[in-house]
């Protein structure tokens, strides 16, 4: 079966998709309270956290560690506004980026989105460690579409 992350065009096409979208999160009203400034590894570290969950390389986990993913998150305290404008411009930037456009690819890509976002806003909130979203590793992601030969 073909990957999402082979599908998805591979490093290349996430990248664009992750530059597309940080350059959006950055310029939007309601996001730009939170991230504050362009962070140079910003775009690196969503495309390989991405490619990972979509069953390429490993690289966030060997490199990154995905610790880092719930310090970035800790007391961001996300808003429900927030969390649905992040998904909102993700969506947006999959057609910016020319990733493909059809249904199981998009449906995988909301749902990881959903989850993935779900996880930031509980971390965000967390007062106590406790309190935290118990994923520990980078998720790995199927979907129903990749029986076709490419
Ligand atoms: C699938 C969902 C998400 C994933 C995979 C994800 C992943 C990441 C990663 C890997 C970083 C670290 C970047 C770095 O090291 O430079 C990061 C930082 C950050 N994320 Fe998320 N995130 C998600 C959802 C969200 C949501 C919903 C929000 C808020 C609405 C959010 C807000 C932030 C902020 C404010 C930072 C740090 C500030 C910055 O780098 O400028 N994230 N995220």
């Amino acid at each position: 079966m073909t990957s999402l992350y082979a599908h998805a065009g591979g490093d290349e096409a996430l990248h664009r998709l992750e530059e597309i979208l940080y350059t959006k999160v950055l310029e939007d009203p309601l996001l730009g309270q939170l991230f504050t400034e362009r962070r140079a590894t910003h775009v690196d570290h969503l495309t390989w956290f991405t490619a990972e969950s979509f069953g390429g390389p490993d690289r966030f986990t060997r490199e990154v560690g995905f610790d880092h993913v719930i310090r970035v998150h800790r007391h961001l305290d996300i808003t429900d506004e927030q969390r649905e404008r992040f998904v909102e411009l993700y969506m947006e930037s999959l057609d910016e980026a020319g990733l493909p456009g059809d249904e199981p690819f998009r449906e995988a890509v909301r749902e990881h989105l959903e989850f993935g976002s779900r996880v930031a806003q509980q971390n965000s909130r967390a007062a106590t460690d406790g309190e935290l979203h118990p994923l520990r590793d980078v998720p790995m992601w199927t979907w129903k579409g990749g029986d076709e030969m490419d």
